[in-house]
């Protein structure tokens, strides 16, 4: 529990937000009387009524929940056969290279001023209010969508079992359960959550211990080593473009692989969104931060990787478009191995782990609606908490776009989850972006303050060459993703490569037009609303006493 002790302020400024941050945690504030407009478009943007009751093991899982999931699970097997198990490999790891450079940029920012919905608002008021509301929407856009294709595959996944059953009915029973779980309070949904991602953490551990035994030869295949990175070899050739010479069919597999490494990865910035809820964030964000980091490289480079060694890029059931178990690099390994009974199991898992992803998705959304209501970039009802302190309104204006799922009843399943997965990939490398030039600005905010960064609960080192790197990928992969659309020109999947981007412009020039806003200069960022001295508080620590919780700690 929080036990605030009189934390020292040292002007009448610090003093009043001191006493906005202890009425908050009172419940006694309302946030909306204090979420004026500041004359200029720029915003003061209140700290949201959301309750810090989340503790820093229910934040890691929620990240990793939200991170790890159908693109791990599934979308590594196309990522095999367009870029072979080198060019995937380095794929990843490059694309987790960015993924670092974003999170500790974030992470600075977030225990500074540790506001749900954060980063969205981090934009508003380092960078230009329009570009937090365009990239608040447009990232809500993509969990909400996300979780439209999530629905998709759990039906897929349910009818490996029985293909007679229509998709709809699953699609509409998973959407009510979690929906349901959305709205129970939100240490429930901590712990749903938790619950859930261990389910993803083991099942990936138990792969990786299953991949060394095939490849050391406990399958039917017998040793496998790095026989495939010989044959058929380390890099595919981009199996649309037969004519392209190989030097460059194999750049292009590589390269168009960066949609589908970045969809794999994107959640963890999520950390930053639970920032506002977890308890004693000052010493939890960081830490949740740099763990959840290491965690996922570990996951993902390394799962990559089993995949690469194990199975051939050639083997057509990876580029299968039945985007079911059968599609999961996971089960294809399990196949080849010649295990029984396996396939069947890790398609239960599977639906959990999609359940689970699901759930994030929701959460995810809901928490960014509520940021833009809180600093106007969306009515303001939907900030709204029940007595509970769940933002009703945004978890259910979240779960409805979920209800686009049921677009699979008219269109191939395929073609559906294919949409999804782009927009929501190009959506979360705009994020990314986004975060990226926040903290460039929160940096130079800083600077024009006399703040010096040595001050910041939380130093990253190498910034802010980090967000530069971090900045300059993300906004090369999102205008160059697409590419293969010009190879012949088609329009089709132009649409599909950019229509983030297009509907990202538009929310950006629209709300200037309407609002007139300009870009904030460092001296006018406002990086005091929110700006919480931890420095007097004093937070119970549970220190982990038996076995169970020190592998807690150290996982
Ligand atoms: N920007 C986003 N919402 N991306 C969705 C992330 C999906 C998640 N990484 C998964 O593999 O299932």
């Amino acid at each position: 529990m929080a036990r605030p002790v009189s934390p020292t302020s040292a002007s009448e400024e610090q003093t009043s937000r001191d006493d906005k941050i202890a009425s908050d945690r009172e419940g006694a504030w309302n946030a909306s009387s204090d979420n004026e407009k500041k004359g200029d478009g720029n915003l003061i943007i209140p700290m949201p009524k959301l309750q810090r009751k989340l503790k820093s093991r229910h934040l890691q899982m929620i990240a990793i929940g939200g991170t790890i999931g159908t693109g791990l699970f599934i979308g590594s097997g196309s990522a095999l056969a367009t870029s072979g198990p080198a060019g995937s490999l380095i794929a990843y790891a490059f694309i987790g290279s960015i993924v670092y450079s974003v999170m500790v940029s974030l992470g600075e920012m977030a225990t500074y001023i540790p506001i749900s919905g954060a980063f969205t608002s981090y934009a508003s008021r380092f960078v230009d209010p329009s570009a937090g509301f365009a990239m608040g929407w447009i990232y809500w856009f993509s969990w909400a969508i996300t979780f439209a294709l999530e629905l998709t595959i759990t039906g897929l996944l349910v009818q490996y079992w029985d293909r007679s059953l229509n998709i709809g009915i699953f699609i509409g029973v998973f959407w009510v359960f979690i929906t349901v779980c959305n709205l129970l309070p939100v240490s429930f949904y901590g712990e749903f959550e938790f619950w859930f991602s261990m389910i993803k953490v083991v099942t990936v551990i138990g792969f990786l211990i299953f991949g060394i035994c095939i490849n050391a030869g406990a399958g039917e295949e017998g040793y496998i080593g790095f026989k495939y990175w010989n044959d058929p070899g380390a890099f595919a050739l981009h199996p649309d473009f037969p004519d392209l010479a190989a030097p460059v069919a194999k750049w292009v597999g590589f390269w168009s692989v960066m949609i589908q490494a970045g969809f794999s990865y994107q959640g963890t910035e999520l950390v930053g969104i639970a920032a506002g809820e977890t308890e004693n964030p000052r010493k939890n964000v960081p830490a949740a931060i740099r763990k959840t980091f290491w965690r996922i490289l570990f996951f993902f480079v390394f799962t990559v990787f089993f995949i690469g060694i194990l199975i051939p890029y050639t083997d057509e059931r990876l580029l299968s478009s039945a985007s079911d178990a059968t599609a999961s690099p996971f089960v294809i390994a399990a196949q080849r191995a010649g295990v029984q009974h396996l396939p069947g199991i890790l398609n239960g898992v599977l639906l959990f782990v999609v359940l689970s992803a699901a759930n994030s998705n929701v959460y995810a959304g809901s928490r960014i609606l509520v940021g833009l209501a809180n600093d106007g970039s969306a009515p303001r009802f939907l900030a709204h908490t029940s007595f509970s302190g769940v933002p009703v309104y945004a978890v259910g204006l979240t779960s409805a776009l979920g209800l686009l799922a049921f677009l699979n009843l008219s269109e191939s399943a395929a073609t559906v989850f294919s949409w999804f997965l782009n927009i929501t990939a190009v959506a979360g490398f705009i994020t990314w972006a986004n975060i990226s030039i926040s903290h460039i600005k929160f940096m130079r905010a800083l600077k024009s303050r006399g703040i010096s960064r040595e001050s910041l609960p939380y130093m990253a080192f190498w910034q802010p060459y980090f967000s530069y790197y971090g900045l300059f990928w993300s906004v090369l992969i999102t205008l160059t993703q697409g590419f293969t659309s010009f190879m012949p020109w088609d329009t089709s999947s132009f649409f599909v490569a950019y229509i983030s981007l297009i509907l990202w412009v538009l929310l950006y020039v629209g709300h200037k037009i309407v609002y007139r806003t300009r870009f904030v200069r460092a001296e006018e960022a406002d990086i005091q609303t929110g700006c919480v001295d931890f420095e007097g508080e004093v937070w119970d620590e549970k220190v982990p006493s038996n076995l169970w919780e020190k592998f807690w700690d150290w996982l």
